[in-house]
């Protein structure tokens, strides 16, 4: 189990960025370390980027979660999910961060920016650092998800 005083890390594109600081803000007020891997600008930047940067640092175990915003969330959660190992979700509310915690034990959180308000996004952040994975009947599911996993012959 990695420990709580593991970062969160962070990351966003240009279109993320606004949400980014607000959610970092939030992060650091309740005494969450966070990593924060950018974009620290206003420039057009490329989301896969960052996705890149975040997955990495919880993959090498340097970040507890991840947590990536772009306009949409879709591009950014696509890019994480290139990622071995990576269980990106991308969400729009707390009932989404809820249960792919419980069902996925996703280790990164996408957030669109220009899809939801900055309330929703915390509120979905908040839950998704609280809430335990559920294990039981999703362990066999979440070990399809798996790097090397293939199908029985
Ligand atoms: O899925 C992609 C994201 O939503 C990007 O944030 C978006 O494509 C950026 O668009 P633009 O370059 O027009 O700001």
């Amino acid at each position: 189990m990695t420990p709580a005083s593991t970062p969160i890390a962070l990351g966003s594109d240009h279109a993320g960025i606004g949400l980014k600081a607000t959610l970092r803000s939030a992060l650091e007020a309740a005494g969450h370390p966070v990593l924060d891997l950018g974009t620290h600008g206003p420039e057009s930047v490329d989301y896969p980027d960052f996705a890149l940067a975040v997955c990495g640092a919880v993959l090498e175990g340097t970040a507890r979660f991840g947590v990536l915003v772009c306009g949409t969330g879709i591009g950014i959660s696509m890019a994480a999910n290139r990622n071995e190992g990576i269980r990106c979700a991308l969400v729009h509310d707390a009932t989404g961060a809820r249960l792919t915690r419980q069902h996925n034990d996703a280790n990164v959180l996408a957030l669109g920016a220009r899809m939801i308000g900055a309330e929703v996004a915390l509120d979905a952040l908040n839950v998704f650092l609280t809430t335990p994975y559920e294990g039981g009947r999703h362990d066999r599911r979440v070990l399809k998800l798996s790097p090397g996993w293939s199908p029985s012959p």
